[in-house]
């Protein structure tokens, strides 16, 4: 893999021009599928069905309504915590503090909102404004990541993360040169990964589905599907909070253009494709269908949940009774891996729970267009990079224990398949 000078890693993301041709796609590819989950043929490939004017892209409102967001998840972030959790081990022996509260913001989120509607506050109006606020974020990411560019060049060498100093502009200014960067005690990358974010995705579904109520009376079985996976999985991923604190984004990546358009502009905009396609796209779901793809997500949620809690109870306290009797290989750094339990069956079963789930949220949209399937099809894409990313570190972590573990298990991520 090829090494630019300066760096202590290898370049990921196809290097300089791979970052710089992502940092016009990332954006474009969102502005496409926002427009195209509107218009009437929906096509996923081939051209948008115009290209908007920057007097429908640009509106002081739409940026004052995104502050005024950031700007509450800040507060809900500030509030006392039920829990503060210690980050891993860092460069100079550290540890960094976090708060455990997301899952209180995303309840008291959903109560204001609920008091907002109550008092008349037009949330089915919200996706008339997706373009600008779409618009106001992107806009708003490539200037923090800049700042947060910035702000790494005066950081000392112990707060760099081991990918993103390459020394070139670009490259870093995509992947973020410093690793938690932190104003006192906020944490921008923690903060940005869990909250407004995951739950504007939340709130952006939910708008969608009044909409929906407000134009037909009351909102489809389809819709009603695709915003209750949806609040499971964010739901999940803020009662889980702390195990963000060992993810690859967390303790690997610097924070730069890829963690913070992805998490503040891709996810919400992006993610909730399904609940948009079916706004202006009504599908017919019969029941019998719609208890088959609760079975899709029962299962999915089951693998991604289970796989996932094992892990974090295993790798926080190997004697715990649900974990001591798995079997396991020794690694050189005093850790050890797990070869038997969900572990056992492939290296990533976690990936695996996840992209049967994306499934169960593309399905109430029928089979009609291939448009509400990109989530799929670019989660697939996105967990096979990941999935070759965190088998190289961890290779570089382990050694020969996980050489080891892949003649053990030799399947990465569908068994008999991949
Ligand atoms: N919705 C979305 O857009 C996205 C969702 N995700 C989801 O996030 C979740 C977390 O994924 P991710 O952060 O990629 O990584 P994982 O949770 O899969 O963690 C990988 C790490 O687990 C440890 N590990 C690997 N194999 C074993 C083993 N056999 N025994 C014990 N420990 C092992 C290693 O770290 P160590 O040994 O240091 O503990 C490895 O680096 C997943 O469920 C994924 O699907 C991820 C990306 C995007
Ligand atoms: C294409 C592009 C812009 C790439 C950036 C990727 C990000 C969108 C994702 C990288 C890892 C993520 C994780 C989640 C959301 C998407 C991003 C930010 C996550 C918060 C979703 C909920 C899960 O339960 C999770 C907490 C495990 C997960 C962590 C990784």
């Amino acid at each position: 893999m090829a090494q630019l000078e300066g760096s202590q890693a290898p370049l990921e993301f196809g290097g300089p021009l791979g970052t710089a041709a992502m940092l016009v796609l990332l954006p474009a590819t969102m502005f496409h599928l926002l427009l195209v989950a509107r218009s009437g043929p929906a096509r996923l490939l081939g051209p948008p069905p115009y290209l908007p004017g920057l007097e429908e892209l640009w509106s002081p409102r739409a940026l004052l309504l995104l502050f005024a967001w950031l700007g509450l998840q800040a507060v809900l972030y500030l509030l006392p915590a039920r829990k503060v959790a210690e980050g891993l081990e860092l460069k100079d022996k550290s540890r960094l503090r976090y708060p455990i509260n997301g899952f209180q913001a995303l309840v008291l989120t959903t109560l204001l909102m609920g008091l907002g509607v109550t008092a008349g506050l037009p949330l089915g109006a919200l996706p008339e404004m997706f373009l600008p606020l779409a618009f106001a974020t992107t806009l708003t990411s490539f200037i923090f990541s800049l700042l947060l560019y910035v702000k790494a060049l005066v950081a000392p060498a112990s707060a760099l993360a081991p990918g993103g100093s390459s020394g070139n502009p670009v490259y870093d200014f995509f992947l973020g040169r410093e690793l938690n960067p932190r104003i006192g005690s906020f944490d921008f990358k923690y903060f940005c990964e869990l909250r407004p974010g995951l739950i504007g995705w939340v709130l952006i579904n939910l708008a969608l589905l009044v909409r929906e109520a407000e134009l037909r009376g009351s909102p489809s079985l389809a819709m009603w599907l695709v915003n209750g996976f949806q609040l499971l999985y964010v739901g999940d991923a803020l009662w889980y909070e702390e195990a963000v604190l060992t993810t690859m984004d967390i303790t690997h990546d610097g924070f730069g253009f890829m963690l913070a358009f992805g998490d503040l502009a891709w996810v919400p905009f992006t993610y909730s494709l399904q609940a948009q396609f079916l706004l202006y796209h009504p599908q017919p779901l019969g029941w019998p269908m719609a208890l088959f793809i609760c079975l899709i997500q029962a299962v999915g949620y089951y693998i991604f949940r289970g796989a996932n809690s094992q892990k974090n109870t295993f790798r926080k306290n190997p004697s715990d009774p649900s974990v001591a009797g798995l079997e396991t290989i020794p690694t050189a750094t005093g850790r050890q891996l797990l070869v038997s339990g969900w572990w056992g069956m492939v290296r990533h079963p976690n990936y695996l729970g996840d992209i049967i789930m994306a499934l169960a949220w593309s399905l109430p949209c029928g089979v009609s267009h291939l448009l509400p399937y990109f989530y799929v099809l670019y989660f697939t894409v996105l967990l096979v990079h990941r999935e070759a990313r965190d088998e190289q570190q961890c290779l570089r972590k382990y050694g020969r224990a996980w050489r080891e573990y892949c003649k053990r298990v030799p399947y990465r991520i569908m068994p008999y398949v991949y």
